[in-house]
């Protein structure tokens, strides 16, 4: 899958974030987006998995292998988005949630899915606790997981490693781009830490808010 986005016009009420931007993403190549903070990073990636309401108004297209996904409802796009502060389900455990995310097929297989991402979660014996139990970077790994097992055609990352202490972020980063690597996706990643940069030919820097 390669993802290609284009902004025409990226608003919010009547004030212009983002113009004229283009970004090709290859199968499996993860693409970094910086900028300021209120320069229009999250709603650009609201807008391309299909969550943008007003008062943030997109205009542009969003393609999957050449396929215009920009009229279709959210679900249909077949696009994972995964913010900073992701809550996982209240009401399920940490197996749960995983579980919910994985794609219908056999019990056992699907089982298998959720131990094996337990174990690259690094969360040994958390599998039955309550995500309220979890602390912020145990929950922020747990929601990054849960994404990924959903199968998605692309990955919108929002600071996905914010929470995590520096050790822990550099074993993630790997995981996670060994994963989107691995299995062809393209993902667009939204960072404030320059160590986060995937590829540094893969970087668009968005313009400054307008006072
Ligand atoms: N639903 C909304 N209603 C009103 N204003 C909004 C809405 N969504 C975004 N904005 C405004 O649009 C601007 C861009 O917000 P956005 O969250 O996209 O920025 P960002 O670059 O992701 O910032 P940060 O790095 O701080 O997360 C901000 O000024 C924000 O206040």
């Amino acid at each position: 899958m390669s993802l290609h986005v284009y902004v025409r016009e990226l608003r919010v009420a009547r004030r212009r974030l983002v113009h004229e931007l283009r970004l090709d993403i290859a199968p499996g190549t993860v693409h970094t987006l910086m900028g300021e903070s209120g320069c229009g990073k999250s709603s650009l990636l609201s807008a391309i998995c299909g969550t943008a309401a007003p008062p943030v108004r997109f205009d542009g297209e969003v393609l999957l292998d050449g396929t215009r996904l920009d009229a279709l409802p959210t679900r249909q796009r077949g696009i994972a988005i995964l913010f900073q502060d992701d809550l996982l389900f209240a009401h399920m455990s940490v197996r749960e949630n995983l579980l919910f995310a994985v794609p219908p097929g056999a019990r056992a297989q699907r089982e298998a899915v959720v131990q094996q991402a337990l174990r690259d979660l690094e969360l040994p014996g958390l599998a039955q606790a309550d995500p309220a139990t979890l602390s912020g970077g145990q929950r922020a790994r747990v929601a990054l997981v849960r994404a990924l097992l959903a199968r998605p055609r692309a990955v919108l990352l929002d600071e996905p490693f914010a929470r995590l202490d520096a050790g822990l972020r550099a074993r993630m980063r790997e995981f996670v781009f060994g994963t989107i690597q691995a299995r062809g996706i393209p993902a667009l990643l939204v960072t404030h830490d320059a160590q986060d940069i995937a590829d540094p030919q893969r970087v668009t820097r968005l313009a400054s808010p307008q006072p």
